[in-house]
C-alpha cells in the first residue's frame, strides 16, 4: 500500500512504512562506569555491526509492539470484553508482521509471540480469556496488558498497566519507576540480586490511597524478570524484583525482559482460575504421546507454535475441537507446561510495567521503549 502512516485499527504492514528496511533504534543507554570502555571499543562495535539482522528483527518487532499498544491504549474502554480487547491486539500484531497465523506454520516466521495477558486487579499475570469468557472491563479495574511480538523467533516482551480512575495513579507510578530502576541497574556483569534490591527500594518508597484506605506498595516477591532466547520466552535466568543474594550475572549479548509488579495485597502470588497459557517444554519426551488425540494435538502445537507459548483461543482459531483431554494429557506427561493465572489476594490491586532490553557489546538498548512508557 502507499500508506505513509499507520491505520486505526493497525493494518499497514511495517515493511511498507519503513521501505529502507532500517527500523527505529530503541533507547540506547551507555553502560555504567566499570564498562564504559565498551562504548568506544572498536572490537565491541564490530561485533555489534555483525549482528545487524538480529537487531533489525528486534527493532521491527519493537515498532510493531509500540504501534499496537498505542492504538490499544487509545481504544480500550470500560464495557469492552476481555476477548475483544485481546483479539484486537492479536489481529493488529498479525497484520503488522504480515503473519495471519492461519495456514500451518505461519506463526513460525513472525507474529504473536505468546498469549495476550489482560490481567485485572489482583490477577497479576498469565490471564487470557478462554472461549465463552464474558468478562467485561470495568472503570474500577486496574488492567495489565502484556503481549509479545516475534520476528524469526526474536521475542519482544513488553507490558503496561491501564486504569480509568486517578486514585490508582500512585500505584502505577511506583511500578513504572521501579521498572525504570531495574532497566537503569541492568548491565553486563551486574548481579541479579543487586538489581532486585534496587527495584524493591524504588517500589517500596511509594504508597497509595484507594477508596479511602492507604496502602504501602509491595514488590511481588515471587515474580521475576527473565532472559529471552530465540524462540524461548525464558532462557533460564531470572531477574528478582526484591532483595536477594543471587550472584548470577548478566552477560554480553543476552536479552532480558525487565518487569516489575507492585501490589496493595500480600506481595505474593499463587495459581488460581482456569489456565489459558501453555507452552511446549524444552525437555519434552522424545517418544510420541500414547493417546492419539494427544499425538495429533502435539503435531499442531509443533507446527504452529514450536516452543512459543500459546493459549486455548489460538487452538480454537486453528479449527481444533475437543482438544482439552489431549492437552491435559500433554501437560501430565511432560510435553507441555501449563501457566495458570498468578494472583495476589482478592480485593488487592496489582500493576506491572515491562520492557525488553538488549545487552549489546557496546551499549544497552531498551528496544521496546516508546514515548508512552
Ligand atoms: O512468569 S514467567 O513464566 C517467568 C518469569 C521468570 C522466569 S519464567 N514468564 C514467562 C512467560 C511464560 C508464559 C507465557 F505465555 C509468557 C511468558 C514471564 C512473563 N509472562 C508474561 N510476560 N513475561
Ligand atoms: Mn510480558
Ligand atoms: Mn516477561
Amino acid at each position: 500500500s502507499l500508506a505513509t502512516k499507520q491505520s486505526s485499527p493497525p493494518r499497514v504492514l511495517l515493511s511498507n512504512l519503513y521501505p529502507s528496511g532500517e527500523y527505529p533504534v530503541g533507547q540506547e543507554v551507555e553502560y555504567r562506569d566499570e564498562n564504559i570502555y565498551r562504548t568506544t571499543s572498536e572490537e565491541k562495535r564490530a561485533i555489534d555491526r555483525a549482528n545487524n539482522d538480529f537487531l533489525q528483527e528486534y527493532r521491527y518487532g519493537a515498532e510493531v509492539h509500540r504501534q499496537v499498544r498505542q492504538w490499544a491504549a487509545q481504544n480500550i474502554k470500560p464495557g469492552q470484553s476481555l476477548t475483544e480487547i485481546a483479539e484486537g491486539i492479536e489481529d493488529a500484531v498479525r497484520a503488522l508482521t504480515g503473519h495471519q497465523g492461519l495456514e500451518d506454520g505461519d506463526n513460525i516466521k513472525g507474529g504473536v509471540a505468546f498469549p495476550t495477558g489482560v490481567n485485572l486487579d489482583h490477577i497479576a499475570a498469565h490471564y487470557s480469556p478462554n472461549a465463552g469468557n464474558k468478562t467485561l472491563l470495568a472503570k474500577e479495574n486496574v488492567m495489565k496488558v502484556d503481549f509479545g511480538v516475534h520476528v524469526n523467533g526474536r521475542i519482544v516482551d513488553s507490558a503496561f498497566t491501564m486504569s480509568f480512575d486517578p486514585m490508582y495513579d500512585n500505584l502505577l507510578t511506583a511500578v513504572k519507576e521501579a521498572t525504570n530502576t531495574g532497566i537503569k541497574e541492568a548491565g553486563i556483569d551486574v548481579r541479579m540480586g543487586d538489581i532486585g534490591a534496587a527495584i524493591q527500594e524504588t517500589m517500596e518508597s511509594y504508597e497509595c490511597e484507594i477508596n479511602g484506605t492507604s496502602y504501602p506498595i509491595k514488590a511481588i516477591r515471587n515474580l521475576n524478570g527473565h532472559d529471552i532466547q530465540q524462540w524461548k520466552i525464558h532462557g533460564g535466568k531470572s531477574v528478582p524484583i526484591v532483595k536477594s543474594n543471587d550472584q548470577t550475572k548478566m552477560e554480553e549479548g543476552e536479552v532480558f525482559a525487565i518487569e516489575t509488579f507492585g501490589s496493595t495485597g500480600n506481595g505474593y502470588v499463587r495459581d488460581d482460575y482456569e489456565t489459558s497459557h501453555y507452552a511446549k517444554r524444552q525437555d519434552a519426551p522424545k517418544s510420541r504421546p500414547a493417546l492419539a488425540s494427544a499425538q495429533k494435538l502435539l503435531g499442531v502445537i509443533n507446527k504452529n507454535f514450536g516452543t512459543l507459548p500459546f493459549c486455548r483461543r489460538y487452538l480454537d482459531r486453528l479449527g481444533q475441537e475437543k482438544y482439552l483431554l489431549g492437552l491435559n494429557q500433554l501437560v501430565q506427561q511432560g510435553y507441555v507446561e501449563d501457566y495458570p493465572p498468578l494472583v495476589d489476594k482478592k480485593g488487592s490491586y496489582t500493576a506491572q510495567f515491562e520492557h525488553t532490553i538488549l545487552l549489546r557489546p557496546n551499549v544497552k538498548e531498551v528496544v521496546s521503549r516508546g514515548d508512552d512508557y
